[in-house]
């Protein structure tokens, strides 16, 4: 198969879906990679070093995307990029769809068949292509939220962890998944006062356990969170239902009772956001205020660190790439956890929750290869 990677353009992301080893392994299995000149420019992946690794280097984008098979990449197709994928192509990446139609549309409208790293699960219920970002962006949750907590950056001027004398910041994370744990784990680093809520009983369970009596756990009820979205220095929106818009947990009406100068970091932004107030922002501007309360809701925290998130996100995506790439669609029917990560097929959306959070219709992914 012919495999292609273009340079990312999302504003601020330098990451890339391919890097040089990724690439020798897809050589390894006889694939033909073409790779766009200077796609690995931000995690410091020079052409030589893919040509070595025995790619061919493509003059532009467009190039790529005429001449391969499979298009792997990190962040959502951007327009420029969706008006270029076909039918019988395979796209491979994140993608986001369910508070996007305007991409869902231009995928359905390319009939691409596209496979969302987001929604690819395991046999442990786990969502093995987004834990990898995840566990980046939950550490970086709380350096974002340790920086917009200064007074210069509008924010409170608390320290998270305070000094021998004067009271630690207060940390508090909706959702105690990848993004939830990993956050914690660096509050507590940082001395914070650290809560986690979560609607999984079972889950705070195994957090009490790990965490040892270094954070307090709440199950996630409405006045659970209110009393201690109200109390908090910081925020960090870590929900998720797989595939689904996130619901709103922290409402405009709540904004006045928060402390003035607060912090919220919607990590969940690239599903919609988990509070009423959020809307996506970039790396180059990354907070707004609202109510005096800061918000941080960058789509692709990644982003930012990419030599550590392009390595750690190819390493999960190479094996369900390399399935794809030596069986074509027959990968995705031999196996359910890669079937899930398919959300739209020749112009069919395949993902139950997808569907429902845009009010389109579903297919059921065998019948929509199968049709
Ligand atoms: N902004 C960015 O750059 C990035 C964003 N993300 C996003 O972060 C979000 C979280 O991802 P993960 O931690 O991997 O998901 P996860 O599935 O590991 O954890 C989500 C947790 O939310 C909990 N939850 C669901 N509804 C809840 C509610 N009403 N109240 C409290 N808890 C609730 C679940 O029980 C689960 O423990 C996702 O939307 C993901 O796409 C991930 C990586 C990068
Ligand atoms: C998960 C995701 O959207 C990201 O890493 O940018
Ligand atoms: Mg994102």
């Amino acid at each position: 198969m012919r495999v292609g990677c273009p340079k990312e353009i999302k504003n601020n992301e330098y990451r890339v879906g391919l890097t040089p080893s990724a690439t020798r392994e897809y050589v390894g299995h006889g694939h033909q990679v073409i790779i766009e000149t200077g796609a690995g420019a931000g995690i410091d992946a020079s052409d030589a070093d893919y040509e070595a690794a025995g790619a061919t280097i493509a003059a532009d984008a467009a190039q790529v995307f005429k001449t391969v098979d499979m298009v792997v990449k990190v962040k959502e197709p951007q327009p420029a990029e969706w008006a270029q994928l076909r039918e019988g192509q395979i796209l491979y990446t994140y993608l986001h769809l369910a508070p996007d139609p305007k991409q869902t549309e231009g995928l359905i409208a390319s009939g691409v068949t596209a496979v969302a790293y987001e929604t690819v699960t395991d046999g442990r219920g786990g969502l093995p292509l987004l834990a990898p970002m995840s566990e980046v962006a939950g550490r970086l949750s709380i350096q974002a939220a340790a920086h917009a907590l200064e007074k210069a950056h509008g924010g409170r001027g608390v320290l998270l962890g305070g000094v021998p004398g004067v009271a630690c910041g207060k940390v508090v994370i909706i959702g105690g998944g990848v993004v939830g744990k990993e956050a914690a784990k660096m509050a507590i680093g940082l001395g914070a006062d650290v809560t986690i809520l979560d609607r999984s009983i079972a889950r705070l369970r195994e957090l009490d356990d790990l965490f040892a009596g270094r954070v307090q756990t709440r199950y996630s009820t409405s006045t659970a969170i209110e009393e201690e979205v109200f109390a908090a220095d910081a925020v960090i929106g870590a929900v998720l239902i797989p595939g689904a818009s996130a619901p709103k947990l922290v409402t405009r009406a709540m904004l006045p009772s928060m402390k003035k100068g607060a912090v919220l970091v919607d990590v969940a932004i690239d599903q919609g956001g988990c509070f009423e107030t959020s809307r996506a922002t970039t790396h180059a501007e990354p907070t707004f205020e609202i109510d005096g309360v800061v918000h941080y809701c960058v789509a692709n925290m990644p982003g930012a660190v990419p030599i550590t998130s392009a390595h750690a996100l190819n390493n999960a995506t190479l094996p369900f790439g390399l399935a794809l790439a030596d069986n074509g669609l027959k990968a995705l029917s031999d196996d359910p956890h890669l079937l899930h990560g398919l959300n739209v097929h020749r112009g069919l959306i395949t993902n139950r929750a997808v569907a429902q959070s845009l009010g389109r219709e579903m297919v059921d992914a065998y019948e929509a290869l199968a049709a």
